[in-house]
């Protein structure tokens, strides 16, 4: 039975009222947000909303908006509390689809009858919502014996998806994304934590007072605390206070920070010392600079960043408030601050995030932050990270954070520094959170991003967060070895020969192709191989072998950091400095077989390539000398078919002793089995001189060859019928008068021959 026109009238006019008092209350709260702005002088404290501020920033920074998220700020300009958590409310006010605006009489008869026969007034019914979520989540959880209507698993999640959105509150954008993170059970347990209010946090200045001390004061003033956790020293958290906790005397004297706990663990990861030179990339406004200066015992040189402006004035404010005076606030854009400053021993990138773990603080986010809003971050954080790794000296650390759950500003980011620089990523200290994720919807990231800190809400009870910290084992950029290949080959198409430097520096290792930071096209190839010849097997085996002892390496240590934990202190430090070392070496060991490995696929045509520019040089040479050589031609002609028998007798000395062994069985055998045909044939060729049962056929046939080959080099030669031949030929004359002998060896010293000729 469907509703009477008495009933609809009513519910219209029900309708009606709900829509007025809705404007009403959103006219209110941009009234609110306008006198809560922070131009207008209000909140000058913001550190434990800073988390929640920053989801815009980079957006801001690419728009040039600025500041319009300072809404949440906690405090009024009396340092008046103003409620920072919405209330809990699974209930919308208003659903994010609503069209209450331009709705005619037809429309909002359609949907009064629509909500009627829902059992609804003007808003979802929660309680059937729930009811149709539970039976989802229930025939997912074992879907093949409770889905009993032949639909498919997918179809079932849009139902879901549909639900969450209106029980939630969320966009569609975001459910979908979280549902790629979480399973449905798991994800109902995220959006419910994110409707929970957590404790306030607060955190000691220790360059002003102790938490005990602290503690005792805000107690008598009637706030009821507890210590905040086990991991932490300096933290209190607060249950209710009679007084506003950004308002007391105290806190103006700068003896504490609002700090939300999870904002506790980059600083506590990047482990700040005293005396150290600091860099926190993006500050405003000082939750954390406040919180590493105080680590640095006031010490050392802090640079505290923000590429606001205005948000730079409460970092000021708070670094004043607290006491610093180690510190030197830069208002530049992080992304080419590393133009700017250099070397420093840590570099902090809290970076600009979504603010997709600290829903609860900041329920907007809900139906405002969308797909591509995540994918701006994204590309923004790798940006800055790489600049924040840049800041960093070689040894020293990095540690990157967000307050968002999301991959894509995460492990995605990360695992994208791992690849474009010499960092690896090394354990935090820190006890709390999840690993990170290695392996998301089709990528697959570096399984060191296992050491990589989530923070879930759901999970540990704090705000949603994602701390990383970097070692840093070498400057510059890491070229991927497809991107040597193809800046080489870029370099080669243009025929820039000139700019293809082939340096033999006579080193050990082997052939090295090193792209050069600032020097576009320019290309440094040093190479030891002759003619650049890449004997294949070998360097793959070197490779490999390399590979096999970086493994065993990297099981070494990490069994051995297991037995360091347990050692002492100072101990550890000594252990930590060696293994630091150890490790730099065996990065740039990587580094040289990547490269090594990166030439090798250069193939032909850089062989080629390099081989024009080596053979240009050499016409030149020859030209220029080509008349004295000339003179000379008679004198060396007759030295070489003895230097080449002498080549040939070293080898065959050399092959001998080795082979000895080998050569008397092959003569047994053959003298005692019946020659085939071939063999036949091969002993009715040899000289007389070379029926000699101590020799092998190789040996034989080799002489004969080298012979034959120096014979019609001296016919060529004097007939002068080949000036390539002649030029080829006064070279290699040239080589054998140089090549020393090694007495001892019986050989020529062929590494330095190979020297000789390069130059
Ligand atoms: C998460 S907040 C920082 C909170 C701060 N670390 C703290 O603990 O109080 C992110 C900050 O990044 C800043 N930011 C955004 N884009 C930036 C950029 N390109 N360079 C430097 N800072 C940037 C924002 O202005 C914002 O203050």
């Amino acid at each position: 039975m469907g509703p009477t026109k008495k009933e609809l009238k009513k519910q219209m006019e029900l309708l009606r009222k709900q829509q007025e008092e809705q404007e009403q209350e959103d006219s209110d709260e941009i009234d609110q947000e306008e006198e809560d702005d922070f131009e207008e002088g209000d909140d000058l404290d913001g550190q434990d909303i800073e988390d929640e501020e920053e989801h815009d920033d980079g957006e801001d920074l690419e728009e040039g908006d600025d500041d319009e998220d300072d809404e949440d700020e906690e405090l009024d300009e009396d340092g008046e509390e103003i409620p920072k958590l919405q209330p809990n409310s699974k209930l919308p006010r208003k659903l994010p689809n609503d069209k209450s605006d331009d709705e005619d009489e037809g429309d909002m008869e359609a949907k009064a009858k629509e909500q009627y026969m829902m059992g609804l007034k003007g808003q979802p019914d929660q309680a059937i919502l729930n009811m149709k979520i539970n039976d989802i989540l229930h025939i997912l959880s074992k879907f093949k014996e409770n889905s009993k209507d032949g639909r498919s698993r997918q179809s079932y999640l849009e139902e879901l998806t549909e639900y969450f959105m209106q029980y939630y509150n969320y966009n569609r954008d975001l459910v979908q994304l979280f549902m790629t993170m979480f399973n449905p059970n798991e994800l109902v347990q995220f959006f419910e934590s994110n409707e929970q209010q957590r404790p306030l946090t607060i955190r000691t200045n220790t360059l002003k007072t102790r938490r005990k001390e602290l503690a005792q004061i805000l107690i008598q003033r009637g706030v009821n605390l507890d210590s905040l956790a086990e991991w932490t020293k300096v933290g209190l958290k607060i249950y209710d206070s009679k007084v506003p906790i950004g308002a007391t005397p105290e806190y103006l004297a700068g003896h504490y920070m609002l700090q939300s706990a999870s904002s506790f663990l980059p600083v506590i990861a990047l482990a700040p010392q005293p005396n150290e030179k600091i860099l926190d990339m993006a500050a405003a406004p000082g939750g954390k600079t406040t919180y590493i200066a105080q680590l640095m015992k006031n010490t050392g040189v802090l640079f505290a960043n923000d590429v606001k402006a205005d948000r730079n004035k409460a970092l000021i404010f708070n670094v004043q408030r607290m006491g610093i005076n180690n510190c030197i606030v830069t208002n530049y854009d992080g992304r080419k601050l590393n133009k700017v400053i250099h070397n420093c021993d840590r570099v902090l990138l809290d970076a600009p995030c979504t603010g997709l773990g600290i829903i609860a603080r900041d329920p907007s986010v809900k139906a405002t932050k969308q797909l591509i809003d995540v994918q701006k971050h994204a590309h923004l954080q790798r940006e800055l990270i790489l600049s924040a790794i840049d800041c960093c000296k070689k040894g020293g650390y990095v540690v990157y954070s967000t307050c968002s759950v999301t991959v894509q500003e995460n492990e995605s980011v990360v695992d994208y520094a791992l690849k474009n620089r010499f960092v690896k990523l090394v354990d935090m200290g820190i006890e709390v959170g999840e690993e990170g994720y290695t392996k998301y919807q089709d990528k697959r990231f570096d399984p060191q991003l296992k050491k990589t800190r989530r923070i879930l809400p759901h999970v540990h009870n704090m705000d949603g967060f994602y701390v990383a910290k970097l070692k840093k084992l070498e400057n510059g950029p890491r070229v991927t070895k497809q991107e040597v290949v193809n800046d080489h080959l870029d370099a080669m198409e243009n025929e820039d020969v000139e700019n293809v430097n082939i340096n033999n520096k006579n080193k050990k290792s082997d052939h090295k192709l090193k792209v050069q930071k600032g020097q576009q096209g320019v290309i440094e190839v040093t190479a030891n191989g002759e003619d650049y010849d890449w004997n294949e097997e070998k360097e793959q085996e070197k490779i490999e072998k390399t590979e096999e002892t970086d493994q065993k390496e990297n099981e070494e240590q990490s069994k051995q950091a297991k037995k360091d934990q347990k050692k002492p202190k100072g101990e550890k430090k000594a252990q930590n400095e060696t293994q630091v070392k150890k490790q730099d070496n065996k990065q740039v060991k990587k580094e040289s077989n990547d490269q090594a490995n990166g030439e090798k696929k250069l193939s032909k045509k850089e062989k080629k390539l390099a081989q024009k520019a080596q053979e240009k040089k050499e016409k030149q040479n020859n030209q220029v000398k080509q008349q004295d050589e000339e003179e000379n031609v008679e004198e060396e002609v007759e030295e070489k078919p003895a230097a080449a028998k002498e080549q040939k007798q070293d080898k065959k000395n050399g092959q001998k002793k080795q082979n000895q062994k080998s050569e008397q069985k092959n003569t047994e055998q053959v003298a005692k089995q019946p020659l085939n045909k071939q063999q036949e044939k091969k002993e009715q060729q040899k000289p007389q001189k070379n029926n000699n049962a101590q020799k092998t056929e190789n040996e034989v046939e080799e002489e004969v060859e080298v012979e034959e080959k120096a014979e019609k080099k001296v016919k060529d030669f004097k007939g002068k019928n080949n000036n390539q031949n002649n030029k080829k030929f006064n070279k290699f004359n040239k080589h054998q008068k140089n090549r020393p002998f090694n007495k001892q060896q019986g050989k020529h010293q062929f590494q330095k021959n190979k020297k000789v000729k390069t130059e």
